[in-house]
């Protein structure tokens, strides 16, 4: 990594955020930042884009009242331009959550960088391209980062921040302190992995749910109501590794892997992807369909941020309402 100059000003200042890229996670985003009392600027080529987001935040807007809004949060605070150049002009900080598409993400990110005024951190939304790959058609690439979130991003706290080879170190610490300041909870990488710590992990996961459906050994409904029913009870609150060190008593994690690490060889988990062919994505789209049952997108969608409210309130973690 180099060296080049941060941000211009510090993230404690920041008041304008663009978000470049409005759907399911450029619109959580928004939300996220307009309930932290930023002001917003959005851009999004689609020809609806304007009235989707708006109504992607006034669905998101009662759960962050719940979380508590800062102090003169409003949704009025959102301006959605025409171009990109009027979303980033005035921007000390801009998300990009465009489609996951490497050649997409390159020019793009070129393309903020022109647009940009110069030394102000532009973030992408990637789930896992490392930003050494899309950095490379920018000028001055130092100040392009990986801010991974979750969806929804206006709930889920954590994000990803990494930089690619290009990527200046001030721009990553810059980034984790500004995502800190507006309410994240920030895992700062050191290099680069593909999909980054948690997808890494969510993909092995899913890798396993897609191969029993493909196989016919479990249906959708059993694969969430194993997680939901068990270990994701324990994950909201204690990680995978804690959680299996209490799983060796009072000898821990060393008694654990002592008794269970063998059973680390057995045949239980497929380390090759399975064909994503049209069967197994009809077995997938079915199953879902069957266990949303009459619930419609924003049925599901209000279930689910009020879920994860009462976890976060259960384990105690309600975020303040200041930045
Ligand atoms: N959906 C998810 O659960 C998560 C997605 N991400 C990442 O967020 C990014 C966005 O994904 P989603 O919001 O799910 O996709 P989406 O399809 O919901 O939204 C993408 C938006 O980008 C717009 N767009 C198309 N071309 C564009 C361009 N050239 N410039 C700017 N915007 C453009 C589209 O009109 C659309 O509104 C991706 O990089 C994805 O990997 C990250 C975490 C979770
Ligand atoms: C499905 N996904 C790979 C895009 C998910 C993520 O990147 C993070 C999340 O929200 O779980």
């Amino acid at each position: 990594m180099t060296n080049t100059p941060p941000a211009p000003c510090a993230p404690e200042d920041v008041r304008r955020v663009a978000c470049i890229g409005a759907g399911v996670i450029g619109g959580g985003w928004v939300a996220h930042f307009l309930a932290r009392g930023y002001d917003v600027t959005a851009w999004d080529p689609a020809p609806d884009a304007e009235e989707k987001l708006r109504r992607l935040v006034a669905a998101a807007w009662p759960a962050l009242e719940q979380l508590g809004l800062a102090e003169g949060a409003s949704q009025d605070r959102l301006t959605v331009t025409a171009t990109l150049a009027e979303a980033v002009a005035d921007a000390q900080f801009v998300q990009e959550s465009a489609p996951e598409k490497l050649e997409l993400k390159r020019s793009l990110l070129a393309e903020l960088d022109a647009a940009t005024p110069p030394g102000v951190v532009i973030a992408s939304s990637t789930s896992g391209y490392p930003m050494t790959d899309m950095q490379t058609e920018a000028t001055d690439p130092g100040r392009l980062v990986v801010g991974h979130p979750f969806n929804p991003p206006y709930l889920i706290p954590l994000v990803e921040v990494v930089g690619g080879e290009s990527t200046a170190a001030d721009a990553v610490a810059w980034s984790s302190r500004f995502y800190d300041v507006a309410g994240k909870s920030v895992i700062t990488m050191d290099r680069e992995l593909p999909g980054f710590i948690a997808n890494r992990l969510q993909e092995a996961l899913w890798r396993e749910a897609l191969h029993m459906v493909a196989n016919g050994e479990a249906t959708v409904k059993d694969i969430d109501d194993s997680i939901t029913e068990g270990p994701g009870l324990r994950w909201a609150f204690m990680g995978p590794c804690l959680t299996f060190a209490l799983a060796g008593g009072e000898g821990g994690m060393g008694h654990m892997l002592d008794h269970f690490g063998p059973s680390l060889k057995s045949p239980w988990t497929r380390l090759e992807a399975p064909e994503l062919d049209r069967k197994l994505r009809d077995a997938m789209v079915d199953g879902c369909e069957e266990a949303a049952g009459e619930r419609t997108y924003a049925d599901l969608v209000a279930e689910r941020d009020q879920g994860v409210i009462d976890v976060l309130r259960a384990t105690g973690r309600l975020g303040g309402t200041a930045r």
